[in-house]
């Protein structure tokens, strides 16, 4: 079998007396969807954090591409591949979308686009910011400031401003959260349509598209990982059923 491109293994943190990440260990491979889900509480956002590098682990390893990022900050994960999208807070209302993607490309190429003539660099970085639009069917919008797309839209830049960075895998944190049914159906497809190019970590609580979507399913409850599956065997087991979708849900 072909090495997993994200190895976690015996990771743990304790928020005072509690074990938030109690001994977790799951891998994913590149290409793949892996979502990890668990009722409130369960550590999935702790879990992101320390994957992303904004949160240390007590013990444990976070192998990424075959070299151990523990140590690493958070940019220098990112420079590996390893990206987080973040949530509408980071898309800057009074530029352009092309713009929020553009600053995006820049931020990931540093001092490189400085050596080219103006209008060069303005186009090398304006191409790949309308690319990464596009791959979130955004293109159309390309010159609509950011504060005037609507919520879904706001979700879909965020996505293309994680895209933009070139990553090899993608924390995505409830990506679907305040979407109504449409946004959730488009963000869906456009996520759909990443699956093989880029491995994604999704936390979603919105199970109809968690299984819809997922290769594999991680279950965390009070910090640990109960079952790790393809999504039919994740339905069928009676421990995750009782613990987190309830009898009714997974009927
Ligand atoms: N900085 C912190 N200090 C102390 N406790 C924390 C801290 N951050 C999170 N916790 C606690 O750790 C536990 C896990 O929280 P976390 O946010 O990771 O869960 P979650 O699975 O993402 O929940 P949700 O689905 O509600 O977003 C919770 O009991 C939470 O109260």
């Amino acid at each position: 079998m072909a090495e997993a491109l994200l190895e976690v293994a015996g990771l743990r943190k304790r928020f005072g007396g509690l074990a938030v990440t109690d001994d977790v260990s799951f891998d994913v491979a590149a290409g793949e969807i892996h979502a990890v889900i668990g009722p409130n509480g369960a550590g999935k956002t702790t879990l992101i954090h320390q994957l992303s590098g904004t949160l240390r682990p007590e013990a444990g390893s976070i192998r990424f591409g075959g070299r151990e990022v523990v140590g690493m900050g958070m940019a220098r994960r990112a420079r590996l591949g390893l990206a987080r999208s973040f949530q509408i807070t980071s898309v800057l209302p009074g530029f352009s979308a092309l713009e929020n993607a553009a600053l995006a490309v820049q931020a990931r190429c540093g001092s490189s686009f400085r050596f080219l003539r103006m209008a060069a660099a303005e186009r090398g970085l304006n191409d790949e910011a309308m690319a990464a639009l596009e791959q979130v069917g955004l293109g159309a919008r390309a010159g609509v400031m950011a504060g005037r797309l609507s919520h879904g839209e706001k979700r879909q830049l965020e996505l293309a401003i994680a895209l933009a960075m070139r990553p090899r895998l993608l924390l995505l944190d409830e990506p679907l959260a305040g979407a109504g049914p449409e946004e959730t159906e488009r963000l869906v497809g456009i996520l759909r349509g990443l699956r093989g190019q880029y491995a994604i970590l999704l936390v979603e609580h919105d199970m109809q598209a968690v299984f819809a979507l997922a290769d594999r399913i991680s279950v965390l409850v009070y910090g640990r990982v109960i079952a790790t599956d393809v999504p039919a065997v994740i339905r069928a087991n009676a421990e995750v059923r009782a613990a987190y979708l309830g009898e009714d849900e997974a009927a």
